[in-house]
């Protein structure tokens, strides 16, 4: 109930301790909040603008370190875009096809999206040379995902274990289209082909084996692109070369970062929160139906369409919550929220079973790994599977030292778990919020008074 019961700590090597302690009289969120703006639209809207004739006026921007990075690789690569320090920002767009080559290597940072839809963008630009690399995490991450899809359109890519891992060097081509039977469903490959499509003459189609998020589709089109989607048979198909114009976008907020407010209502005894301007797109609320599975009170109020994608405010309330099982077709639906329904699971009356989402191994952190590591110190009952975990609910959660790895979900997952620890947590390496959420702990602050 008073300010002290949240304390940051910088440390010497500048890495933050976020320490949450109980207070005496049990603690409630009240109020309404907003969310930032949502990451995925807010990288698609930068690449987008950086790409097209004339300008771009983006509204609502996400200010995290992850739109940064792909801000400061677009600059690099020739746009003009004004300094992220409103969330209102404007972009002069070079045309596809333009780009420059620039003359140092490309730097996505912590982001898996920036690098892997980037690699789509310059392989198809003929003519030109690039490198690519990204943080000690990125440069783990799998990227054959996207190169062998593009090497069969004709690009040409180099980097360590096969042409797998960044650093990556990439010889730009007139590429050739492509039908491609995605293996995964990843946004991230979908995306990066269709944007490999644009300069490409013909059809580029992609397959999915479930939906994945939709935001590149509905902007491309938004932007004049030939674009068409096949529902049924979870396909996309761009019509290459494609012709983009500068837009009016408005990035509504993040249902991935509402999601820790949404878990932190309905596990807070005596809770009631607004969440203000959240996107609901239906291939992105998959959070939404696990917490309705899981007897979780959320309503949505206000439903409306900004700028071509739904929005709504979503009320929650603390409740009873019990377990259920997550997997199959949902999956692509709420990927980046499972750090944080884990933290509803020890909640939640029952054994809650997460399958069928061993991707979550090769994100910023393993994040099975590490939620079951975390979440174990504080005393919850979880067991690691190869593709999820299970979660026995009911045990309290004593408060410890956590840490983040540097993954900036697990960070806020681990904030919100402290909320109803007793004593006092500590979560190191916590600063990681600000990839996604650079004002997390402020508003924090403000839910709980
Ligand atoms: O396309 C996107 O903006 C994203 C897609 C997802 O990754 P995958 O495509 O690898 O599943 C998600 O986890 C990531 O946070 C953002
Ligand atoms: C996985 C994530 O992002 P990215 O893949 O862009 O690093 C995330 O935001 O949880």
């Amino acid at each position: 109930m008073s300010a002290s019961v949240i304390t940051v700590e910088t440390q010497e090597d500048l890495s933050h301790k976020l320490i949450i302690q109980q207070p005496a009289v049990g603690l409630s969120l009240q109020g309404s909040i907003r969310v930032p703006g949502d990451k995925s639209i807010s990288h698609r809207a930068l690449m987008l603008g950086a790409l097209a004739q004339g300008e771009t006026e983006i509204q609502g921007l996400l200010l995290g370190e992850d739109p940064r990075s792909t801000a400061s690789c677009f600059q690099a690569l020739g746009a003009e875009i004004s300094e992220l320090n409103t969330e209102l920002v404007r972009i002069k767009g070079i045309g596809l096809g333009n780009l420059q080559e620039p003359v140092d290597v490309l730097n996505a940072g912590n982001s898996g999206t920036t690098l892997r839809l980037m690699l789509g963008i310059l392989a198809s630009h003929s003519g030109r040379f690039f490198t690519v690399t990204g943080d000690s995490s990125l440069r783990s991450r799998p990227m054959s995902r996207v190169v062998k899809p593009l090497q069969q359109m004709g690009a040409q890519i180099w980097g360590r274990k096969g042409n797998s891992l960044a650093p990556l060097a990439i010889q730009g081509q007139v590429l050739k289209p492509t039908h491609y039977n995605s293996p995964i469903a990843s946004a991230q490959v979908k995306s990066c082909i269709l944007l490999a499509g644009l300069l490409t003459e013909g059809q580029t189609t992609v397959i999915e084996p479930a939906i994945s998020r939709d935001h590149s589709e509905r902007m491309l089109r938004a932007f004049g692109a030939d674009l068409t989607t096949d529902p049924e048979a979870k396909s996309v198909t761009i019509n290459g070369p494609a012709q983009l114009f500068g837009q009016k976008v408005i990035v509504p907020g993040d249902i991935s970062s509402a999601a820790f407010w949404l878990v932190a209502g309905a596990i807070v005894p005596g809770s009631e929160l607004v969440i203000e301007n959240v996107g609901v797109n239906p291939t992105r609320t998959g959070i939404l139906e696990a917490l309705d599975l899981m007897g979780a009170d959320i309503q949505l109020e206000n439903q409306r369409e900004v700028a071509g994608e739904p929005v709504a405010d979503l009320r929650v309330r603390s409740s009873r919550l019990k377990s259920c099982t997550i997997a199959g077709e949902i999956i692509p639906r709420l990927i980046d929220e499972i750090p944080i329904l884990a933290v509803a699971a020890v909640f939640a009356e029952g054994t809650t079973i997460i399958r069928d989402a061993e991707e979550l191994r090769v994100k910023e952190s393993d994040r099975i790994a590490v939620m079951a590591q975390q979440l174990h110190k504080m005393g919850a009952k979880v067991t690691e599977l190869p593709d999820g975990m299970e979660i026995t609910g009911g045990t309290p959660l004593a408060g410890t030292d956590v840490d983040s790895h540097t993954d900036h979900r697990i960070a806020m997952s681990l904030a919100i778990a402290a909320l109803v620890a007793t004593g006092i947590t500590t979560i190191h390496r916590a600063e990681a919020a600000a990839i996604s959420y650079p004002n997390f702990t402020a508003t924090l602050q403000q839910a709980i008074g």
